[in-house]
C-alpha cells in the first residue's frame, strides 16, 4: 500500500525519515519551517542536520504546512517534543480528517507533563494518533544501515497497516496497540542515556555504567507500569531497545550531552538533547504519583544545578539496602 506521506520538520529524523518513506514507495511531502532547510533538501542535502549524506531524490520540500498536508495519507511529526504544541497549533487545520498523526519525537512536554499523543489529541481529536520509536539514528538510517523500530496505536490495525507501509529490507517496523508503553519507552531512555554520558564523562567507570543502566531500567518498567504499558512493550525495542543503544554511543544527542557534563565542559549551543527537558517533568511525575526513580531525580537534580555529578552519586549508592526485584 502506498500513499502521500507527510513530514513535519526537516532536521535530522524528519529528513531521514522522509528518505525511508520514499524507499518504501511512498509519495513523500516535508515541510520545514526554514527557507534554508528546503532549499538544501531541494538540492539533495541537508548539511545542518545530517552532514554528509545525499538526500534521495523525489522529496517534496516546502515552508508551506498547507501544500504539504494537502491530500496526505498519514502525517510524521518529527518536530522536537517541547515544540510540538506550538507547531501543531499552527497546522492542525490543515491536516486532513481522519488521517493518522505519526508522533516520532521522544519526550514528555515539560509544562505540562503529556505525552505527546495527549498532546496530539488536544489539536487533532478526530485524527487516530500513532508513534514511531525504537533504536534508529538518524544517520544510520539514511545511510541505509538496518535498522528495527516499532509502531504504536491504540487500533493495533492501524500499526500494522502504517509497519505494512514504511517497511523495506532495509528498516523493519513491528507493531503494538501499546501506544503509552512506547511514548515513555523513547522519552525516559533519553534521561539515562545524559545519565550514562556523565558516568562514562566523569570517569566512573564501565561497571558504573551498567549498573547504573540497570537500574534505570527497572525505574523506566516502575513508571510505564504506573502508565498502563505492558511489560514486553518495556523489553521491547521502544524500551530495552533504544536504551542499550543511546546508554552505549557516544552518537546519542542525549549521551554527548552527558559525556559533556561529566567532563565540566560548556553545555551551551549542543544540538538538541530531547531528555534535558523530559528529566525534570519525570522527577515530578515520579515524584506525585509515588514512584520510586532515583536516578531520574538525580540527573533532574544535576541539570537543575542543585547537586554535582560526585554528590548525586554518593547519594544514589547510599540508599537503604533493598531487595533487587520490586
Ligand atoms: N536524530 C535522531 O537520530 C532521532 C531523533 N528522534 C527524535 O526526533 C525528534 C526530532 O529530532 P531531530 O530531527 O533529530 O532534531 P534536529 O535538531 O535535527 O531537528 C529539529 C527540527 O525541528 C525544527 N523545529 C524546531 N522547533 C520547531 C517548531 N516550533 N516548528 C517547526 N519546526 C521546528 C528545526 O528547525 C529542525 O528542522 C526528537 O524528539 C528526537 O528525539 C528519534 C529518533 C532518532
Ligand atoms: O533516539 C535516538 C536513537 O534511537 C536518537 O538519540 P539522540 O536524540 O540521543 O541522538
Amino acid at each position: 500500500m502506498s500513499m502521500r506521506v507527510a513530514v513535519l520538520g526537516g532536521g535530522a529524523w524528519g529528513t531521514a525519515l522522509a528518505m525511508q518513506m520514499r524507499r518504501a514507495g511512498n509519495a513523500v511531502a516535508l515541510w520545514a519551517r526554514d527557507e534554508a532547510t528546503v532549499e538544501a533538501i531541494r538540492r539533495r542535502e541537508n548539511p545542518a542536520y545530517l552532514p554528509g549524506i545525499e538526500v534521495d531524490a523525489g522529496i517534496e520540500a516546502s515552508t508551506d504546512w498547507a501544500a504539504t498536508l494537502d491530500g496526505a495519507g498519514c502525517v510524521l511529526a518529527v518536530i522536537p517534543a517541547q515544540s510540538l504544541r506550538g507547531a501543531l497549533a499552527k497546522v492542525a487545520g490543515s491536516v486532513p480528517a481522519d488521517v493518522p498523526m505519526v508522533l516520532c519525537a521522544k519526550g514528555i512536554e515539560h509544562d505540562s507533563g503529556l505525552l505527546l499523543s495527549q498532546v496530539a489529541a488536544e489539536f487533532l481529536p478526530n485524527n487516530p494518533v500513532a508513534a514511531l520509536s525504537g533504536p534508529s539514528f538518524a544517520a544510520d538510517l539514511a545511510n541505509g544501515l538496518p535498522t528495527a523500530v516499532v509502531i504504536a496505536a491504540r487500533e493495533e490495525p492501524m500499526a500494522v497497516r502504517l509497519a505494512q507501509a514504511f517497511s523495506t529490507e532495509r528498516f523493519r517496523c513491528y507493531s503494538t496497540g501499546d501506544l503509552v508503553g512506547v511514548e515513555i519507552g523513547g522519552a525516559l531512555k533519553n534521561v539515562f542515556a545524559i545519565a550514562a554520558g556523565a558516568v562514562t564523562g566523569a570517569g566512573l567507570g564501565a561497571s558504573a555504567q551498567a549498573a547504573m543502566v540497570t537500574r534505570g531500567f527497572v525505574e523506566l518498567r516502575r513508571i510505564a507500569q504506573a502508565f498502563g504499558a505492558e511489560p514486553e512493550t518495556v523489553m521491547g525495542l521502544s524500551g530495552l531497545g533504544d536504551l542499550l543503544l543511546t546508554c552505549s554511543s557516544a552518537q546519542s544527542r542525549n549521551f554527548a550531552y552527558g559525556l559533556a557534563l561529566g567532563r565540566g565542559e560548556s553545555l551551551a549551543g549542543r544540538p538538541l538533547a530531547e531528555g534535558v527537558a523530559t528529566a525534570g517533568i519525570a522527577a515530578t511525575i515520579a515524584g506525585r504519583r509515588g514512584i520510586e526513580a532515583p536516578i531520574i531525580s538525580a540527573v533532574a537534580a544535576i541539570l537543575a544545578g542543585s547537586i554535582t555529578i560526585n554528590e548525586a552519586v554518593s547519594a544514589l549508592m547510599t540508599r537503604p539496602l533493598r531487595a533487587e526485584a520490586g
